[in-house]
C-alpha cells in the first residue's frame, strides 16, 4: 500500500509529471482532488466516493481521516465493481429526462444559448453514472469514443510494441504536501524527431522540472498518429455541428489538429491509476483537444464536471487581486457525480474542447480486472496532444525564477472563472520555493496569445523584447 508514497530518488531532473496535473492532483496545491490523490495512493483498494466521504466527514482533513482509515481498517469497504452496472445505453432514460429536464441543458463554452439543448444526465454528488454506448458518452460527457478504431492487427501490433516499451517506463513523482509521490502508474513520453527531443529536454519544463526520458515516436505510434490526425478533425467538426450550433468555442483553435507528442500510460493491474486532474494546458493552450488510445484491458475513464461556487466564500477574499493567484482548489460541495466511461481494447477516445477547463478526468482503481489476451494485467493508453507554436516556452511568460511559467484556469469561483492566468511552477519541485509570479493570461478568439507592451513576458525581459516576442507570436498566428 505504502508503495505509491515514497521518498525515493526523483525520475526527472527536479522530479515531476511530464504533463499534467496542472489544475489537479499532483500539482501542489491542497485541492480536494491533491487531498483524493493522495488518499487514494495511500489506499489503493478504496474507491474515490468512499475516501471523499470520509475526508469530508474529518472537515477535509488528510491526517484525520488517515487515522481513522487506520482504526477502521477492519470495517468492510465500498468498492467499484465494473460488470455490477450491467447497462448497454441510456437513450430510453435521456429521452424521457429530454421532456422534463430540457431547461436544465449546462450552459454553453462559447458565449452563446445552446443550439442544441441535451437533457443534462444527473448525476448526483457521490455517485456514479456507467457510460458505454458512444452515443451517450457524446450526449453527457464532452467526449466522444469510437470503438474498433484501428484495424485489428494494427491495434495488436500497436499494443505490442508499447508493452515493450512500458517495461523501461518509471513512476512519475510529484511534491504532494512536502512529500514526495509517486504516480500510481508508469509513463514515458514521445516526440517525433531528434529535434524536438532536445527542445523537450532542453527547453519544455513540467511542474517546475526538465525532462530526462524523452523517446522517439516508435513506427508504429508514428503510423497509428496520422489516423488519430484525421478520426479527431472529424470529430471535432461534427462536434462542433451537434453541440455549438457550428461554431467553435471561444479560444477555440480554428485550426487544424495537428498532434505532435505521446505520452503513453500503463496500467498494470486493477490498483493502477491516475488520480482526478485536467491536463496542463501550458504548451496546448487553452480549449485544447485530446486524442486517446486505449487499448489492452478495459478500464474506466471518469469524467466529472466542475461547478463554480460564488466567491463570497473565499476565505482570503482575494480573488480580484493581481498579486494573490485565484484560489482553484475544487471544494467538494461544488463537484456532481462521476460519470465512468468504459473504455475497452481498441477505442479511441477524444476529449473535446469543453473538457479540460470545466471538467476533471481520472482512471479509477478497479477490483477486478478481465486479462486481455495480449495485455495480460495491462492497459496501455496512448494521449496524442497538438503542443502549438505559440506556446513554446521561449515564447510564453517567465517567472522570477527564470523559469516559463504554468497556464492555468480558475475552474472553481464563480468570480473569475473562465480567466486564465499565468504563474510560478517552481514550488512544484521537491525541496523548492516558487516565487510569487502571477499574471492574467489573455486569448484572442482563436485562442493565440495577446501580450499586452509593458507586461512582463519573462525575468529581466524589456519592452523592446516584449514587442519582439508579439512580433514573433503574430507571425506565428499568421502563418
Ligand atoms: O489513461 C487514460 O485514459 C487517461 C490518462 C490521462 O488522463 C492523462 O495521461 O492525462
Ligand atoms: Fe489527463
Amino acid at each position: 500500500m505504502d508503495a505509491f508514497v515514497t521518498r525515493k530518488k526523483r525520475k526527472f531532473d527536479e522530479g515531476l509529471d511530464c504533463r499534467n496535473s496542472g489544475n489537479g492532483a499532483g500539482d501542489g496545491d491542497e485541492s480536494t482532488d491533491v487531498k483524493l490523490a493522495l488518499l487514494s495512493s495511500l489506499h489503493p483498494d478504496l474507491d474515490q466516493e468512499s475516501l471523499l466521504d470520509i475526508l469530508l466527514a474529518h472537515d477535509g482533513s488528510v491526517q484525520a481521516t488517515l487515522e481513522s482509515l487506520r482504526a477502521a481498517s477492519s470495517k468492510p469497504r465500498r468498492l467499484v465493481v465494473p460488470g455490477s452496472h450491467a447497462q448497454t445505453s441510456l437513450r430510453s432514460f435521456a429521452a424521457a429526462a429530454a421532456a422534463t429536464n430540457a431547461t436544465a441543458a449546462p450552459p454553453t463554452t462559447n458565449g452563446t444559448a445552446p443550439l442544441v439543448k441535451k437533457a443534462r444526465l444527473l448525476s448526483r454528488k457521490g455517485a456514479t453514472i456507467h457510460l458505454f454506448d458512444p452515443k451517450d458518452i457524446s450526449d453527457h460527457t464532452p467526449c466522444t469514443v469510437i470503438h474498433n478504431f484501428l484495424p485489428h492487427q494494427d491495434a495488436n501490433d500497436l499494443l505490442a510494441e508499447l508493452l515493450h516499451e512500458s517495461e523501461t517506463f518509471e513512476q512519475i513523482t510529484f511534491k504532494l504536501f512536502d512529500n514526495v509521490v509517486s504516480s500510481p502508474h508508469t509513463s514515458g513520453f514521445f516526440v517525433g524527431s531528434d529535434y524536438e527531443m532536445n527542445q523537450q529536454k532542453f527547453e519544455y519544463v513540467y511542474n517546475g522540472a526538465k525532462l530526462t526520458d524523452v523517446r522517439k515516436l516508435t513506427p508504429q505510434l508514428e503510423k497509428v498518429k496520422a489516423r488519430v490526425q484525421n478520426a479527431v478533425n472529424q470529430e471535432i467538426r461534427e462536434r462542433i455541428r451537434t453541440h455549438h450550433g457550428g461554431k467553435k468555442l471561444k479560444h477555440q483553435s480554428p485550426r487544424p489538429w495537428v498532434p505532435n507528442v505521446a505520452c503513453v500510460n500503463c496500467y498494470n493491474g486493477p490498483e493502477q491509476n491516475v488520480g482526478w486532474h485536467s491536463d496542463q494546458l501550458t504548451y496546448l493552450g487553452p480549449r485544447p483537444i485530446i486524442g486517446s488510445l486505449s487499448l489492452g484491458v478495459t478500464r474506466e475513464f471518469r469524467v466529472r464536471r466542475i461547478v463554480p461556487k460564488p466567491s463570497d466564500t473565499d476565505p482570503d477574499g482575494n480573488t480580484n487581486s493581481n498579486k494573490n493567484p485565484p484560489d482553484t482548489t475544487d471544494a467538494p460541495e461544488t463537484n456532481e457525480g462521476q460519470i465512468a466511461i468504459h473504455l475497452p481494447h481498441n477505442s479511441l477516445l477524444v476529449m473535446h474542447a469543453e473538457m479540460q477547463e470545466e471538467w476533471k478526468h481520472s482512471v479509477a482503481p478497479a477490483p477486478t480486472i478481465d486479462p486481455h489476451p495480449l495485455a495480460g494485467r495491462r492497459r496501455i493508453n496512448i494521449t496524442y496532444r497538438d503542443y502549438r507554436p505559440a506556446f513554446h516556452p521561449r515564447l510564453t511568460p517567465k517567472c522570477a525564477c527564470g523559469v516559463p511559467g504554468v497556464l492555468r484556469v480558475v475552474q472553481r469561483k464563480k468570480e473569475n472563472w473562465g480567466r486564465y492566468f499565468w504563474m510560478c511552477q517552481t514550488g512544484k519541485v521537491p525541496g523548492r520555493e516558487g516565487c510569487t509570479f502571477f499574471q492574467w493570461a489573455e486569448f484572442d478568439e482563436d485562442g493565440e496569445p495577446v501580450v499586452a507592451v509593458g507586461v512582463r513576458a519573462g525575468a529581466g525581459t524589456t519592452i523592446a523584447a516584449v514587442g519582439q516576442q508579439q512580433q514573433q507570436q503574430k507571425k506565428i498566428a499568421d502563418t
